[in-house]
């Protein structure tokens, strides 16, 4: 899939990359899968997107599976119920070749979200306010099992955007048990067993849940009904805070993290105290494998129609996949965009990292709906607050970061 260094503008299928070391990695990868006979979606494929997108979309993760990919983003898969992280270069030519790999067993975390959301706090929230609690390195060593109410009643869309972001927390890999939303989700999708064979896989898919009393070696437990739409004010996933918080003071934390909060702030142009909803921001960016899938682009348009983004403001929706995007267009979701002043992309990776021609300048400041804003992350000197889809909307109309339950 290629999905990192392609141009999303709408003239990049007759276009050459400009950009030397990406046109060269894309071809080669063209190349590659059609020597070896790879299933591939190059860019002029309309089911084109990004790689943790398009395999769920595609029916290639299904519950149960082992699921390996040169991405750290790979922990994604694990909303299936499937046992998915990511891989280094060497590692994946040793799959290649072997279809095996050598593992050390991992630790359990249960990271249990008990009860209901209130409106306004999403998928993104959730995992977001779980990386506050653990810290970057709490899942080191880990796979975590996100369960609870509040996870049985998130979409499928919503438990890829959770387990995407088991990573940041350290994790090498997230999962939620498959359970009846799943096997919907998986039902018919091209590359999912058909017939009898999805009777036998459905039989042992409804196998693969974790038995009464089994054993963690870490419990975190979160209320559901106390997550609060959640923004992150540093260089740190793990820097979040409510909404309706302001900009901590370094001394207020221990250890090496009062330099590094120091340095975060100095870097993001933030002053101790300042509430973080007076924050000014100049970009918006909705989109990546965290929130580029259909029902973030749902929960973006709703706050944003009839309404405008604000004066100056540069604004992109970049759509998970080509799929994704032929089904906005068709719900109206992409009129709603562009009649706010949102330009509305060609999938890609785009501006959640940069590696292509979306990237913030320097001092810029986003409202991003991405999963990394550590320093230079989407452009060098750049400014990363990494949001839900409807908090960067709130965000683009306002110009500021924006508690979007007021706009509910
Ligand atoms: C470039 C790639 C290897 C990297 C990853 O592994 O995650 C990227 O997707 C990211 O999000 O930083
Ligand atoms: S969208 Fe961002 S996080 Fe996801 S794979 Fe691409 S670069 Fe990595």
């Amino acid at each position: 899939m290629p999905d990192h260094n392609v141009p999303t503008t709408l003239d990049r299928v007759s276009g050459v990359i400009a950009n030397e070391e990406s046109r060269i990695q894309v071809e080669a990868l063209d190349k590659n899968a059609k020597d070896f006979g790879i299933h591939y979606y190059p860019v002029s494929d309309v089911r084109q997107g990004i790689v943790h997108i398009v395999g769920p979309e595609q029916g290639w993760t299904l519950p149960g599976m082992t699921v390996v990919c040169g991405d750290s983003h790979t922990a994604t898969h694990g909303a299936f119920g499937a046992l998915a992280h990511g891989i280094g270069t060497s590692e994946v030519e040793h799959v290649l070749a072997t279809q095996t790999l050598i593992q050390k067993k991992s630790k359990n975390m249960k990271v249990e979200i008990t009860g209901k959301l209130k409106p306004g706090v999403t998928a993104k929230d959730i995992t977001m306010a779980v990386i506050g609690e653990t810290g970057t390195a709490g899942g080191t060593g880990y796979v975590i099992e996100y369960c609870g109410e509040a996870i049985r009643e998130l979409s499928m869309e919503g438990r890829m955007t959770v387990c995407n972001m088991a990573i940041e927390g350290g994790a090498r890999a997230g999962l939620i048990a498959p359970d009846e939303k799943t096997f919907e989700y998986v039902k018919g999708r091209p590359h999912a067993p058909k017939g009898a064979q999805f009777e036998a896989a459905l039989a042992w898919w409804k196998t693969l849940f974790t038995d009464e009393g089994a054993h963690f070696d870490k419990v975190v437990t979160l209320k559901g009904e106390e997550i609060e739409p959640v923004v992150t004010w540093g260089t740190s996933p793990e820097d979040v805070l409510p909404i309706s918080a302001v900009v901590p003071a370094p001394e207020s934390f221990k250890g090496g993290k009062v330099e590094a909060a120091k340095r975060a702030i100095e870097y993001m142009g933030l002053t101790a105290g300042q509430k973080l909803t007076d924050i000014q921001i100049d970009t918006v960016f909705i989109g990546s494998c965290t929130n580029g899938r259909i029902e973030d682009l749902r929960a973006a348009a709703a706050i944003l129609k009839g309404k405008k983004v604000k004066d100056g403001m540069r604004a992109m929706v970049v759509p998970g996949s080509g799929l994704v995007r032929a089904q906005a267009e068709e719900e109206g979701l992409a009129d709603i965009f562009t009649e706010a002043g949102f330009e509305w992309r060609l999938a890609g990776c785009s501006m959640c990292l940069a590696m292509n021609p979306d990237q913030l300048a320097e001092g810029e400041r986003c409202a991003s709906t991405s999963n990394r804003n550590f320093e230079g992350r989407q452009g060098y000197k750049g400014r990363t607050h990494l949001v839900s889809p409807a908090m960067a909307a709130a965000a683009a109309i306002t110009g500021h970061l924006t508690d979007v339950r007021e706009m509910l």
